[in-house]
């Protein structure tokens, strides 16, 4: 354990001052008819850091998801993505340059196993996206049992994807995701429909794998205990902007924070005198 007190934190990159960004977007823009779901984001990326987005529903977190893997083409703005434009890619282009993402409802083939989806991811990072393509090689299958075994995921192997509970269901389609050898990972919503219970266990299997892999993270979350342990950075979106950026402990006190997402009157009392925005990195 470091000295931020989080999971799996000893192998990762810390950000640094004077770091090139993983990813950088600037003016991003879109709008759908009236509703401006994009309306000027900039936001950097740095490497090995876990950054959280929360807001409102309908703010627009989903929808730079989207525009950053090739799902959705912004009307202004740019991405860049190590350096390079990736605006225009195909979402498999995307991928083949090293980010991933996961869905708010998983993409697991149902009817298979969970190391058949797995093998599937690995076959795909091969060129062959085919359901049928993880029967074909057994190397495939070898290095899927490896990827489940560090998500846990070991005894479920043999169960079919729609046997699965929710949390398991999370676990197995973002270890598809890692199969695929991201640098950057993009998450929808990680924890939506796991039970309490299994929730904490989920996210702090899926921060260790992803800090032991040196993934870079960007999770959508409406769990403010999973922001305040988890990320390094939270973004709060509104209303297709970025409202607020910086570190849980001080954005997660902010009293427009408070009231508009997390959705609770903030104490009375004096100002806790926060930054709108941190400098540097957005
Ligand atoms: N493909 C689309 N066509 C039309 N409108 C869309 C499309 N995608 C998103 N929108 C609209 O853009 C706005 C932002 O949507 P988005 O899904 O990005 O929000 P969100 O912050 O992810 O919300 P939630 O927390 O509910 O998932 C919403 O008003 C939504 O209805």
């Amino acid at each position: 354990m470091s000295a931020s007190g989080r999971p799996g934190d000893e192998a990762v990159d810390r950000p640094r001052q004077g770091t090139a960004p993983l990813l950088s977007a600037r003016g991003l823009r879109l709008a759908f008819g009236g509703v401006k779901a994009a309306d000027g984001i900039d936001l950097d990326v740095m490497p090995g850091e876990f950054l959280a987005i929360i807001g409102p529903n309908g703010a627009g977190k989903t929808t730079f998801i989207n525009m950053t893997t090739g799902y959705l083409r912004p009307q202004a703005g740019s991405i860049s993505y190590d350096g390079q434009p990736i605006l225009g890619l195909s979402p498999r282009a995307i991928v083949a340059r090293g980010i991933g993402r996961s869905f708010q409802l998983p993409q697991l083939f149902t009817e298979h196993t969970v190391l058949e989806n797995a093998a599937l991811a690995i076959a795909a990072r091969a060129g062959l996206w085919s359901p049928l393509a993880p029967l074909l090689r057994p190397a495939w299958r070898t290095e899927a049992m490896a990827v489940l075994d560090r998500f846990g995921l070991a005894p479920l192997a043999g169960q079919r994807a729609d046997a699965l509970n929710e949390g398991a269901r999370k676990l197995a389609d973002i270890a598809m995701a890692v199969a695929l050898q991201p640098r950057l990972l993009l998450m929808d919503e990680p924890t939506s429909g796991v039970a309490a219970a299994e929730k904490m266990g989920v996210v702090e299997t899926l921060v260790r794998v992803l800090r032991e892999a040196k993934v870079t993270a960007v999770f959508v979350e409406h769990d403010m205990e999973v922001v305040e342990r988890f990320a390094d950075r939270v973004a709060v979106w509104s209303q297709g902007r970025i409202a607020a950026l910086g570190p849980p402990a001080t954005v997660l006190k902010d009293p427009a924070v408070l009231r508009d997402v997390i959705g609770i009157e903030p104490p009375t009392g004096p100002p806790a005198g926060l930054p709108a925005r941190e400098s540097g990195h957005a």
